[in-house]
């Protein structure tokens, strides 16, 4: 896949925007005009500029109201256009975009439309240039690619193409199939752009909503692989108009830029066609473990949490200042090594989770997948008689280690040799999920990472009341749904997510949930060894009771508990948390009868709960 990207999709000064562009691996760019406007350097010198960082100039755009005008306006239109030709040439480039129009002056009529398009090539093809029409979802008298394309090709002037933006026919929701009745030489680029559903005038959506395939809801697969199969094999240019990417870092959304197109030439929701050569999105059969840094201290505290919900110390590291702790297939590993990532990681955020281990298959194939989406890999020094295990960076500089049968095995048994206590009862079963929290800014970053990297389904975003503000959740799942994250992205500075960032000093993971086939039984013997739990106010069971009509007796046995209840059609789930540890990570028990959401009706109660118990320094 040929990958390109508007310079408009990004934040910065323009020669700022192009080298971080370069950096993530694009092939080349699209030159925003108001980008150049706005830049100190002449087109010349941004040209050049682009020739050393080896990026083409693969359009500049956009080019506004140009058919159907009256005099004088269209003969000021043509001029207008032949200087823009001037600055192609010092750009380096031969393709312009031409927007249909939304003059309120320009005449609707098809043959005058054909004629001043034909009049445009005209002039292109003296200079050596080629013009792109595109129906933006809000053109006045071209709002549809099909009209655009009829257009394009009565018109039937070889500087004259077309230019297909997702953006503005899926948000029309033109079928794909109408694609193929294009021409691939006829289709001169195509824009790339995926977007939440929402029921708003197309300009808003458009200028604001915009983000990278996969991290909306548009069907873009299927509008690909229609591309494709004409056989178009020109730039996919991402257009992304978003003001959360224009706040955010460069480099950081040149590379989710170049990950999403990645991701779309494999297919986002379903493997393409067409990319049977590129290693696949990682299929993950579970956590394996998860990893805290600690000091001393907050180890002794973190395992006074871990005891009343089951979990024992049962074996230490053959040579290093680091704990397992198990129930059943449960595995939490504590480290207090005074040097290493763990090490650091406590300095920089306090005692909190440093790793996840992930159960892959294949972590070769784990690693290319990571490789081709440019996910870090993370290389740490490994003594000769230690087990290497493989990892790339995740949230918050934590560590996602990859764990393969053989390693699983070997891990355990080689690297955790003394034993410490015997196991308890088995309370939980399982992790449920793994809720990490960040900024909102980076949401969308890590939803991508995430669906990029692993075989996993995103479901639908949700809103949920803090207290102090608005927190975005949305969880991705395995198809299996063994491996769950909840992805919160604080809207509000003074949100207990947002707490939680300064407090942490950056995002990570907030809580941990632990599956349980019977919550009662994990809540008594949690309670019995004096659990720290969250208390649930009683106007929350007397609300239960009245809403669902539960049995009187259960929702007393819930109170006494403080387990807290949904339900979806007559699957249900019970939850209940613990306190937080170190302020920063709590653990939640859940027990599913075939539901399939996270509670999050509950969360408000939930969040207003921990927010009676903030630390008084954060007041
Ligand atoms: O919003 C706009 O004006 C605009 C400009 C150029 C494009 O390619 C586009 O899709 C939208
Ligand atoms: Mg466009």
């Amino acid at each position: 896949m040929k990958t390109s990207i508007a310079t408009v999709s990004i934040s910065g000064a323009l020669d700022a925007k192009l080298q971080a562009i370069a950096a993530a691996g694009f092939a080349g760019a699209e030159i925003f005009e108001n980008d150049l406007l706005s830049s100190h350097l002449s087109a010349k010198e941004i040209g050049a500029m682009m020739r050393d960082l080896g990026l083409a100039c693969t359009m500049f755009q956009p080019f506004r109201d140009l058919e159907g005008l009256p005099e004088p306006q269209r003969a000021r239109a043509f001029d207008r256009l032949e200087r823009k030709f001037d600055v192609m040439a010092d750009l380096g480039t031969d393709l312009v975009l031409v927007c249909s129009s939304c003059s309120p002056l320009a005449d609707g009529d098809r043959e005058r439309t054909i004629a001043d398009l034909v009049e445009a090539g005209e002039r292109a093809a003296r200079r050596g240039m080629r013009l792109g029409y595109e129906a933006l979802a809000w053109g006045r008298h071209v709002a549809d690619h099909r009209e655009a394309w009829s257009i394009v090709r009565d018109a039937d002037h070889s500087a004259v193409g077309l230019v297909l933006d997702s953006f503005h026919s899926l948000a029309r929701r033109i079928p794909a199939s109408s694609i193929g009745d294009i021409r691939a030489d006829k289709l001169f680029i195509v824009q790339v752009a995926d977007a939440p559903m929402l029921e708003m005038d197309y300009l808003g959506w458009s200028r604001h909503f915009r983000c990278m395939p996969g991290q909306g809801e548009f069907p873009l697969d299927d509008w690909a692989e229609a591309i494709r199969r004409i056989g178009y094999d020109g730039y996919w240019s991402l257009e992304i108009f978003n003001d959360r990417f224009r706040a955010g870092s460069a480099s950081q959304v040149a590379v989710d830029g170049y990950r999403s197109l990645r991701m779309l030439e494999g297919g986002i929701e379903r493997p393409a066609a067409a990319a049977v050569e590129l290693p696949p999105r990682i299929s993950t059969t579970g956590v394996e473990f998860i990893e805290f840094a600690a000091s001393h201290e907050e180890a002794d505290e973190l395992g006074a949490m871990l005891r009343p919900l089951g979990f024992r110390p049962t074996a230490r590291h053959r040579n290093k200042d680091v704990t397992r702790w198990t129930q059943g297939a449960l595995n939490l590993v504590i480290n207090c090594e005074p040097e290493g990532l763990a090490h650091s990681f406590d300095v920089v955020h306090g005692a909190s989770v440093c790793a996840i281990g992930l159960a892959v298959p294949d972590v070769p194939a784990a690693l290319a997948r990571a490789d081709l989406l440019r996910i870090q890999r993370y290389e740490q020094a490994v003594a000769p008689d230690e087990w290497p295990i493989p990892s790339v960076r995740g949230v918050g500089g934590s560590l996602l280690y990859l764990v393969d049968a053989a390693t699983r095995a070997a891990m355990w048994a080689h690297e955790f040799p003394h034993p410490l206590e015997p196991t308890g009862p088995a309370l939980l079963t399982g992790f449920d999920h793994v809720a990490q929290t960040m900024q909102s800014e980076e949401f969308l970053s890590w939803l991508l990472f995430y669906l990029g990297l692993l075989d996993m389904r995103k479901t639908p975003q949700v809103e949920i009341a803090d207290p102090m503000g608005l927190v975005l959740s949305q969880a991705v799942e395995t198809p299996g749904r063994e491996v769950r994250f909840t992805l919160n992205g604080s809207l509000a500075h003074q949100s207990l997510s947002s707490r939680f960032i300064q407090n942490y000093f950056g995002a990570g993971v907030q809580h941990i949930a632990f599956a349980c086939p019977d919550i009662f039984a994990a809540a008594d013997a949690a309670i019995a060894l004096e659990v720290d739990r969250l208390e649930i106010p009683r106007n929350y069971y007397d609300d239960l009771e009245a809403r669902w009509g539960l049995d009187p007796e259960l929702v007393e046995r819930m109170a006494a508990r403080g387990i807290l209840y949904d339900r979806d059609g007559e699957a249900e789930y019970f939850q209940f948390y613990t306190r937080a540890f170190a302020r920063r990570v709590f653990f939640e028990v859940v027990e599913r009868r075939d539901y399939a959401g996270y509670g999050a009706i509950n969360a408000p109660i939930r969040l207003a709960a921990q927010a009676r118990h903030k630390p008084p320094f954060l007041d």
